[in-house]
């Protein structure tokens, strides 16, 4: 059920009008709704429920304290993928030992760190950086809990930008190299065994892909026990896709039952990264029209929003919903691209969308609660929107407006 309701044609965002919080904050601002979140994560709880499982929330998709704390508080481990998204986990009181850690270039330094933590399990993407993990660990006097991601070579079905689990791509080891890259672990006195990963992308509306990925890993599972490597827990990484406009993507619930009817009765904590279905319908983006220009063939409502704020529609066409925060029908009714002002053709949130409207008023993007705020840049020196947290009928400050004095910090001008 989205938070996101009308009242009266008025938006809200759980019981507090939207217009509300873009008087009390300003524009553009992304706001999230707690309830949604704990929701969303809920459903994975509840669909895992009876088999040993964690539910790692992958910080990219939104890493704002706020968010992490809501999630954190309802018992959400976290995929992180620097060292800076392990801090933003500790600052935002998560639990180290439910954290685990992706991604193709882990430094020493961020090794180190994980290691001093206690992070549950590094998801290690090379033999090179198995060794590398080896010697860090030894050093720090430590044994490094490992799994492998592995890249199962499946089709997600998915932009091919966001696709990860083809043979091409950089992520994991191949699936014709795994098992050597298993006993080299084995091998290793400073690298413990305890799991196996995939993550084939994101965005994903079928369960087939991972069905053909939970396959490989299983038969890969198999192979290792036959050399006496024995395999704990099973990561299916994340990538369930969500609605922004007709997807069909299963429900939570559809994905995790035919996981587990594949799984059966094995003894494997199963365990899972979602980021986008977690977070990506508990946040809409919420700017102002800021002018109406009719040119002959087109229609532009230029908004105080950009694709420095929100920039899936430019990098991966991606459409997402815009609403009028408040319905009108004694404005321009028309066709609108819905544009911003950087300086880029691609600077569009929408395209060709039918609104009736006015300069002034506001408009809510929906979706943006997953991949926005964080791939916001500042191009064209924009400080970036402000983040507002709703839980019931209150709205918090999550993220205050960047100001100019924060973009030029740490820059010099050359000496005389
Ligand atoms: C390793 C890893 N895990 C989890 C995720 C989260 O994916 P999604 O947001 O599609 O659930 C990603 C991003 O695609 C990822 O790279
Ligand atoms: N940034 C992407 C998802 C990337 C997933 C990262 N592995 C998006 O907005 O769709």
């Amino acid at each position: 059920m989205s938070m996101f309701t009308r009242e009266n044609g008025a938006l809200l965002a759980e019981a507090v009008p939207v217009a509300e919080i873009a008087q009390h904050y300003g524009t553009p601002t992304f706001v999230y709704s707690r309830a949604a979140l704990e929701q969303a994560l809920d459903e994975y709880h509840s669909a895992l429920e009876g088999c040993a499982h964690l539910v790692c929330y992958a910080v990219k998709a939104n890493s704002n304290l706020a968010v992490l704390d809501v999630l954190a508080r309802r018992g959400a481990g976290f995929d992180i993928v620097s060292g800076g998204e392990l801090e933003r986990v500790l600052a935002a009181g998560g639990d180290p030992a439910k954290i685990v850690f992706s991604g193709v270039g882990k430094t020493p330094d961020e090794m180190r760190r994980a290691l001093d933590l206690g992070i549950r399990c590094f998801n290690v993407e090379s033999a090179a950086e198995l060794e590398v993990l080896n010697t860090v660990a030894g050093e720090c006097g430590k044994t490094a809990p490992v799994s492998i991601r592995v890249n199962p070579d499946v089709d997600a079905k998915t932009h091919p930008y966001i696709s990860t689990g083809l043979k091409e791509n950089k992520f994991g080891v191949d699936m014709g190299q795994a098992v050597d890259v298993y006993r080299q672990a084995k091998a290793l006195a400073h690298i413990d065994i305890v799991g196996v990963d995939c993550h084939i992308g994101s965005q994903l509306t079928e369960i087939s892909p991972f069905i053909d990925a939970l396959h490989r890993l299983l038969s890969l599972i198999d192979s290792l026990a036959n050399e006496g490597i024995v395999i704990r827990h099973l990561d299916l990484g994340g990538g369930l896709g969500v609605t922004y406009r007709d997807e069909q993507p299963p429900s939570v619930a559809e994905y995790l039952s035919a996981i587990r009817a594949e799984v059966g009765d094995r003894n494997l904590e199963l365990m899972f990264e979602p980021g986008r279905s977690i977070a990506a319908n508990a946040g809409i983006l919420v700017c102002k029209v800021q002018y109406l220009k009719q040119t002959p063939g087109n229609d532009f409502a230029l908004v105080d929003a950009a694709m420095n704020d929100f920039i899936r529609p430019a990098l991966y066409q991606a459409w997402v919903d815009i609403q009028p925060v408040h319905q009108r029908n004694d404005g321009i009714d028309a066709t609108w691209d819905v544009v911003g002002p950087v300086c880029e053709t691609a600077d569009f949130l929408g395209k060709d969308r039918g609104m009736n409207l006015a300069e002034g008023d506001l408009l809510a993007v929906a979706g943006a609660g997953a991949y926005g705020f964080v791939m916001s840049s500042n191009y064209n020196t924009r400080t970036r929107a402000a983040e507002v947290m709703v839980d019931g009928d209150r709205h918090f400050a999550v993220r205050e407006r960047e100001t100019l004095a924060d973009l030029l910090r740490g820059e010099h001008r050359l000496p005389d």
